[in-house]
């Protein structure tokens, strides 16, 4: 199996593809690999170790000796080398940004966007290491006196997804080694390398061996690893981010042992436009919200209802706006608009795109199908379809790829009640200039995160290749609000201040009985 990089790295170091265990590069014991595929190709590119169950035992070991004397850490110390560790991401930006390409598929200016993005969590978690509180608590019985501290709750185990895998990683890793934690981190098998980079580059800064430790596993190995990592006694924390179906099945193997989880998991959400709205505004943020990616983002606008006074006019916008966009491999020059990660994607979305056509949608650009004209590629043209109903399952669940679907509705008592007719509750965004209503829809609109957009922003949303080169436009993820969903889409915060760090601490009351008080 080759691991032969079709582009050159300025630090070699990065293309050590096997796993890092205790400091050092460590293969599957069965001594088998797996392949990384280019989605803007198909091919392979990079092989990294398929780790198994038999794997986890040095890994968690590693990172359990490593916890004794990290956790001793001063919070001062842990925030400068995230300190350093955020600066050498930022010096191999240019080698991270190629292999997201090559891993994820996303355009080049997407890649690069996703790293700026990754390091507003290193740069956070900075902060945040020294601002860990306990409390003194006032007792009701006379000579008492109680307080907490916050202590690092010991290894974690990180299951990143393969759609942002350096933002993700750095999410969760930062917190833990902010908090005073070690972490195993597994990410998807798809984008194996970035998460090895990354915990190199850790090294580099200065965090000791086993605090950052990566085991690689291919797709078939992926259920046998997570689960030896959720169930094994020194692993006392799980944070996860990737569908709800599997959000279930990890969340029951850590209810085992009563093991703290985060859970970020499936969002399916509403896109609301208002017939007062800045029409500008909105397809400005559709756009980036919708397209970055190729609609690989949990919070995605996955339904977008668009009041009936403007319907018209908004498909033409977004119909219009969407054509300028410039499929291709990531690498190529202007793409805007790459491959999905993997080929269960378009299966998925084309089952989609055939339901909602079966049950009255109209077509209104692309061709709800894979595009099989590009170099093997996983392409699908970006595809809209208009008259889409609640009942399709396009309405239903994540699309995750270039399918978008938009819906009329009349009133916001109607609109309110279909954006809530879901399991899940990830993300909701509003568009209306009308103020009251804004608050109502914070309020009554079942997510964990609401984007309320009343006025007009400063820069023209029109300008497609500034949307496109701007990660976070149109959406409310940032390192400094926490970032989770209600209902089926999880529990727990990810970033944020105090919650997210705290994820990876346990709270512990002294209670002190002093005489003479
Ligand atoms: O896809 C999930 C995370 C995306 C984000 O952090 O905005």
């Amino acid at each position: 199996m080759g691991s032969e990089f079709p582009f050159t790295l300025s630090d070699p170091r990065l293309g050590d593809l096997d796993c890092l265990v205790d400091g050092q590069p460590a293969t599957a014991k069965s001594g088998k690999r797996f392949h990384v595929i280019d989605p803007g190709s198909g091919k392979s590119w990079a092989s990294c170790p398929d780790c198994r169950q038999e794997d986890v035992e040095a890994a968690v070991q590693s990172s359990h000796r490593a916890f004794q004397s990290y956790s001793k850490w001063t919070p001062r110390q842990r925030a400068q080398t995230l300190l350093k560790w955020h600066e050498e991401i930022i010096a191999a930006r240019d080698d991270l940004a190629k292999i997201l390409v090559y891993e994820t598929g996303k355009p080049l200016a997407e890649a690069y966007g996703e790293i700026d993005y990754a390091t507003t969590f290193t740069w956070w978690f900075v902060g945040e290491a020294e601002r860990v509180q306990g409390a003194s608590i006032v007792s009701a019985i006379p000579g008492r006196r109680a307080v907490t501290i916050k202590q690092p709750i010991g290894v974690a185990a990180a299951l990143v997804p393969w759609n942002f895998p350096i933002a993700l990683t750095l999410r969760k890793a930062s917190a833990a080694l902010a908090a005073g934690c070690t972490m195993i981190v597994k990410p998807s098998p798809e984008t194996p390398i970035t998460a090895l980079s990354v915990a190199r580059l850790a090294l580099k800064a200065g965090f000791p061996p086993g605090a950052l430790n990566v085991l690689t596993t291919s797709l078939e190995g992926t259920p046998e690893l997570a689960e030896a990592l959720c169930l094994h006694p020194l692993v006392k924390k799980v944070t996860f981010t990737g569908s709800t179906r599997v959000g279930k099945i990890i969340s029951s193997l850590c209810a085992r042992n009563l093991k703290k989880s985060t859970m970020e998991l499936g969002g399916n959400c509403p896109f609301i436009i208002f017939e007062d709205a800045n029409l500008d505004q909105a397809l400005g943020q559709l756009m980036a919200l919708k397209w970055r990616h190729a609609g690989q983002a949990c919070v995605s606008s996955n339904r977008v209802y668009v009041q009936r006074g403007i319907y018209d006019k908004f498909v033409g916008l977004v119909v219009q706006a969407t054509s300028q966009l410039k499929m291709g491999h990531g690498m190529d020059e202007g793409a805007t608009l790459g491959p999905v990660t993997t080929p269960r994607s378009l299966d998925r979305a084309e089952e989609m795109a055939k339901d909602a056509l079966a049950k009255g949608a109209k077509l209104v650009l692309g061709t709800g199908s894979r595009d099989d004209s590009n170099s093997g590629g996983y392409f699908m043209a970006p595809t809209i379809l208009t008259n889409v109903t609640d009942d399709m399952l396009m309405s239903q669940d994540e699309i995750f790829a270039p399918l978008l679907g938009l819906s009329v509705f009349d009133s916001e008592e109607e609109v309110v009640q279909r954006a809530n007719n879901t399991a899940m509750g990830l993300t909701s965004y509003a568009f209306t200039k009308n103020v009251d209503r804004l608050w109502r829809l914070f309020e009554s609109l079942e997510a964990g995160m609401i984007g309320l957009v009343s006025k007009p922003q400063a820069a023209s949303m029109r300008n497609l290749r500034l949307i496109r080169s701007v990660q976070n436009t149109g959406n409310n993820s940032s390192a400094e609000a926490p970032f989770g969903g209600i209902k089926e889409s999880g529990s727990g915060k990810e970033s944020g201040k105090g919650v997210a760090i705290e994820e990876f601490m346990v709270t512990k009351t002294g209670t002190f009985t002093i005489e003479g008080l």
